[in-house]
């Protein structure tokens, strides 16, 4: 089980997630959503280990992810950044070999070979082996990108926006291999996304966030309410559960200054 206990985090002297508690199960997919800057990455990077917080403490299996060595770590979390810039030239396929650094003792072996190639394939970028990056698309990076969080093998994996510069097919791709991670592998994924919609589709759980803070979180029905949406984003919507999931139409911005309440709902 992966969860965070009462997760503050301040930076720059400034509070930007505050008093966040949520359980993520095992086997579960859960989308966090919320407006830009609500603070989303900065819970992740919470959960990733990257960022410490000021209050509160990520737990795994029971154990403060502080006391876990960062090899163990690396072994048991991998993260998908919104974007991937190495330091220094690297090929499509040292990069998604890094991802297996977390189990490379005495040199690269047959086995970790094998992995990489097939998580290429799965991802369609084995042509791109030998590319550096920067002679690569955004979209084919972020697959680059999925690719090595996948041949680390973990139990959780953290993903912030890991669609954002796919086309459709490969939005609807990866997004699949994230449920089958966790419906067929029992993994425990988590992702940030602002597609509403995708969001409601792929996920069993859904965290909202807004103002550094968790505003509300269940299943996507009991979040994604016009209500919700309305107090977090500042809009009216229609939201309508179909046979193809739940369409959320933008009817109207909410006027500002009028009468947004502000309340977090946080039902924990
Ligand atoms: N290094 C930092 N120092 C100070 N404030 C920061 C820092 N990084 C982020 N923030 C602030 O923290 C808040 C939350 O940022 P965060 O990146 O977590 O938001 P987000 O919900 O992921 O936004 P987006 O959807 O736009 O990516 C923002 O107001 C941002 O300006």
């Amino acid at each position: 089980m992966f969860e965070v206990k009462d997760l503050s985090c301040r930076r720059s002297g400034k509070d930007i997630l505050l008093n966040a508690s949520a359980t993520f199960n095992k086997g579960d997919i859960t989308a966090i959503i919320g407006p830009n800057g609500a603070g989303k990455t900065t819970l992740l990077k919470c959960l990733a280990g990257f960022l410490k917080p000021s209050q509160g403490e990520v737990m795994l299996n029971g154990k403060p992810l502080s006391s876990i060595s960062l090899k163990d770590r690396a072994r048991k979390i991998s993260f998908v950044p919104q974007a991937t810039s190495p330091a220094f030239p690297l090929t499509v396929f040292e990069m998604v070999m890094h991802g297996r650094r977390p189990y490379v003792n005495w040199g690269i072996g047959k086995k970790d070979r094998r992995i990489v190639t097939n998580l290429l394939k799965k991802l369609h970028i084995e042509e791109l082996s030998g590319c550096f990056l920067d002679e690569i698309s955004g979209g084919q990076k972020q697959k680059a990108a999925i690719a090595r969080a996948l041949a680390q093998q973990t139990e959780v994996i953290l993903l912030d926006e890991p669609t954002s510069a796919l086309d459709i097919r490969y939005e609807y791709e990866v997004l699949q291999i994230g449920r089958d991670l966790a419906k067929k592998e029992g993994r425990t994924v988590i992702m940030v996304l602002h597609d509403l919609e995708l969001a409601a589709r792929f996920s069993d759980r859904i965290v909202l966030v807004n103002n550094g803070r968790i505003f509300f979180k269940g299943r996507p029905d009991e979040v994604m309410t016009q209500e919700h949406l309305r107090k977090v984003y500042e809009v009216n919507t229609v939201v309508e559960q179909g046979t193809a999931g739940m369409k959320i139409t933008v009817t109207s911005p909410v006027k500002r200054g009028g009468e947004i309440n502000e309340t977090v709902i946080d039902n924990s």
